[in-house]
């Protein structure tokens, strides 16, 4: 039995996780495959680790790191503002600033977030961002990963072998796309010092994203976890240099699950703060959601129902965060 020398927050102890049971380790996973999109065979590489994990990096990626490095000091000052600075840009509805909350269906987490829409380039003044600062480095940092997710796409597309290269890609550079952005905090937890190594605390807990691709970045920080096909979890070593590519539920659909949503969490640090920067790569909300007719062999049917964007968006904002949202729309 574990014993603390002094109660923790009941907040602490709600998000608190007793060690997994069950199969430990994760031999079978050689780690987060790492792609040059400029390489020649970036295509293959990437469908190869879409397919294998739902899940890889980009390396050598181009963004300057001075427009990292802005963002990540713009979020740091917003982060370390008085509370009532950061409540006046809340609560999350489902955009703005949240706190431990995630969603509006009881959802909670270890962190504090900024989550906006970013489809208007650039964001308006009439944002949930409270400053010029923050907003200007929020526009320059969404402006270069959205030409990530862009190639991303583009590779997908060249990859599995589907014409026009901009097949996928147009659906997030398209006018009326859905692109939404978020800053995480996930605070130190000093309840973790107390006890054994194998509890844990939630950050965020696990799901998928709805999205196409979200694009993820974080400081230093260990945290974030995947799950394997195989459902188990492994952790993903932080690289504050790269941007971590993470496959969504509509890309999934879109090829008829060859390339699979892949479930991901994070769980709270003891000593070190996480601040994580996320872009959502979404369609806009009239885009048919179907595998593309190229991806479907012959006589193979779609696994799913048809839909938009705007209603799978509604019905994941009805969910839970663990919900598999893609079930209801399986045939
Ligand atoms: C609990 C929820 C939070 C979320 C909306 C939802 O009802 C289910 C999906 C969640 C998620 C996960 C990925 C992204 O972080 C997010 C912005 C999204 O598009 O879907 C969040 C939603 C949110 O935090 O509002
Ligand atoms: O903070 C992270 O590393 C992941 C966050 C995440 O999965 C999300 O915001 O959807
Ligand atoms: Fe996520």
């Amino acid at each position: 039995m574990v014993v603390l020398a002094k109660p923790p927050a009941l907040e602490q102890i709600s998000l608190l996780r007793s060690p997994e049971l069950g199969p430990g380790g994760a031999s079978s996973f050689p780690g987060v495959p790492a792609v040059d999109l400029s390489n020649p065979g970036a295509a293959l590489a990437v469908v190869d680790a879409c397919e294998r994990f739902g899940f890889f990096k980009v390396v050598n990626h181009g963004v300057p790191m001075g427009v990292v490095d802005r963002l990540d000091a713009e979020a740091a000052r917003f982060f370390a503002s008085p509370q009532a600075e950061k409540d006046a840009s809340g609560p999350a509805n489902p955009l703005g600033y949240g706190n431990k909350r995630i969603g509006s269906n009881g959802d909670m987490g270890w962190l504090e977030y900024l989550l906006l829409a970013v489809d208007q380039a650039p964001v308006p003044k009439a944002s949930h961002v409270p400053s010029s600062s923050l907003r200007d480095a929020v526009n320059q940092y969404v402006g270069a990963v959205r030409g990530v997710a862009t190639s991303v796409l583009e590779a997908v597309a060249e990859g599995l072998g589907v014409a026009p290269r901009d097949a996928l890609s147009r659906m997030v550079t398209d006018a009326a796309s859905d692109q939404v952005f978020r800053v995480n905090h996930y605070p130190a937890c000093p309840l973790l010092q107390r006890l054994p190594d194998s509890y844990s605390v939630t950050g965020f807990g696990e799901h998928t994203d709805p999205q196409l691709v979200s694009v993820l970045r974080s400081n230093g920080t260990a945290g974030l976890q995947l799950a394997l096909h195989d459902g188990r979890w492994v952790p993903v070593p932080p690289d504050r240099d790269a941007f971590f590519v993470i496959v969504g539920d509509s890309l999934q659909v879109l090829t008829n699950g060859r390339l699979k949503s892949v479930r991901h969490r994070v769980v709270a640090n003891s000593l070190k703060p996480r601040v994580s920067m996320i872009y959502f790569a979404g369609p806009a909300p009239a885009q048919r959601i179907a595998p593309l007719p190229e991806l479907l062999g012959h006589g193979e049917q779609s696994l799913y129902r048809e839909f938009t964007w705007g209603e799978y968006k509604k019905a994941a904002y009805r969910s839970r965060l663990g919900d598999n949202r893609l079930d209801p729309f399986r045939i």
